[in-house]
């Protein structure tokens, strides 16, 4: 698999603490790689360190498949990014603060129009900026991050503070940019309800390591409510069960009920019993996705 960014045993140290350790991250292209983990789990140093901007205590940052130590320039002119709160000179207009940043990109003017479209400002392009709703001006942000055209794009926290509809334009823009732009992204944040309905893959970070790294599907079958059954010749009892019609899994020899009202899963248990079966074992799997990440997080199990 191709990653676009890819850590080996990175690590940060600022004094005797550990801020990230021996960090493997792995985002392959056109991902919205959701970086997720509780406040000071060491987010923003790992992000800072992919930036270039702080350097590793030990470890390398590959991205583009190239070592930031040696490229770091090359590699830096593709890349996007929005990790503090943006600043502006509030006076100007979103067309004249993005003026001021293109100049020092050295991109066409007519790229200003391209992301004040992209993120869905070309109304108020002639407005100044102090007049601007949070969510705007964190719109704005992420247009001056893709002044130019960058192919990796990292947001720390960008719903930090917005109201609900904010957080709703933020993210269905965000959506938009692999599909449309073919880009990569890496956003984090604290929440795992805002890393669940956005990212397609999904780094867990705990205390400075990585707990968890794999697709958002992949996650989400860890904290599936499931009704499961033990039984003997599990095969044979699972075809049963479909045979009447009751609606069940079969999964490495143990049964999970679709149905699981009190009087589906006594349906299904009396079919069982009458067709001969064995029942060893009835249990709830009750897990969201909620607990998964705080038991994970406070484990720091790695699944
Ligand atoms: N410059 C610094 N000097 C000393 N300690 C630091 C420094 N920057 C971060 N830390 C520590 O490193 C740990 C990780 O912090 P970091 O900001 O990376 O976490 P985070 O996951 O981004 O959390 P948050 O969402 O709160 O920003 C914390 O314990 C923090 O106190």
């Amino acid at each position: 698999m191709e990653y676009i960014v890819e850590t080996k045993k990175l690590t940060k140290r600022f004094g005797k603490e550990y801020a990230v350790a021996d960090l493997e991250m792995k985002i392959p292209r056109g991902e919205i790689y959701g970086f997720l983990g509780p406040n000071g789990a060491g987010k923003t140093t790992t992000i800072r360190m992919l930036l270039g901007l702080m350097k590793p205590t030990a470890g390398s940052v590959q991205v583009f498949g190239k070592d930031l130590r040696k490229d770091r320039i090359n590699i830096l002119n593709k890349v996007g990014s929005l990790v503090e709160n943006p600043s502006y000179y509030p006076h100007l207009t979103a067309n004249e603060n993005l003026e001021a940043l293109r100049k020092i990109y050295g991109v066409p003017k007519t790229r200003i129009a391209e992301v004040l479209e992209i993120v869905r400002l070309s109304d108020v392009g002639n407005k100044k900026v102090k007049g601007f709703s949070l969510g705007m001006k964190q719109r704005l942000g992420i247009a001056a991050s893709l002044l130019n055209s960058p192919e990796l794009l990292i947001l720390d926290e960008p719903t930090n503070g917005l109201d609900p509809s904010g957080i709703i334009e933020i993210r269905n823009l965000i959506k938009r940019l692999p599909k449309e732009y073919g880009m990569t992204i890496l956003i984090s944040s604290h929440l795992l309800s805002e890393i669940d309905q956005i990212a397609t893959t999904v780094g867990i970070v705990s205390k400075g390591k990585m707990i968890f790294q794999d697709s958002i599907e992949t996650m989400r079958l860890y904290s599936k409510q499931k009704l499961v059954l033990k039984v003997n010749d599990s095969e044979k009892a699972w075809r049963s069960l479909i045979a009447k019609g009751i609606k069940a899994e079969l999964e490495e020899g143990i049964i999970s009920l679709f149905e699981q009202s009190d009087k589906g899963v006594a349906m299904a248990v009396r079919s069982l019993v009458q067709d001969g079966y064995s029942i060893y074992r009835v249990e709830e799997e009750k897990r969201s996705l909620e607990d998964t990440f705080l038991q994970m997080t406070a484990e720091e199990k790695v699944l």
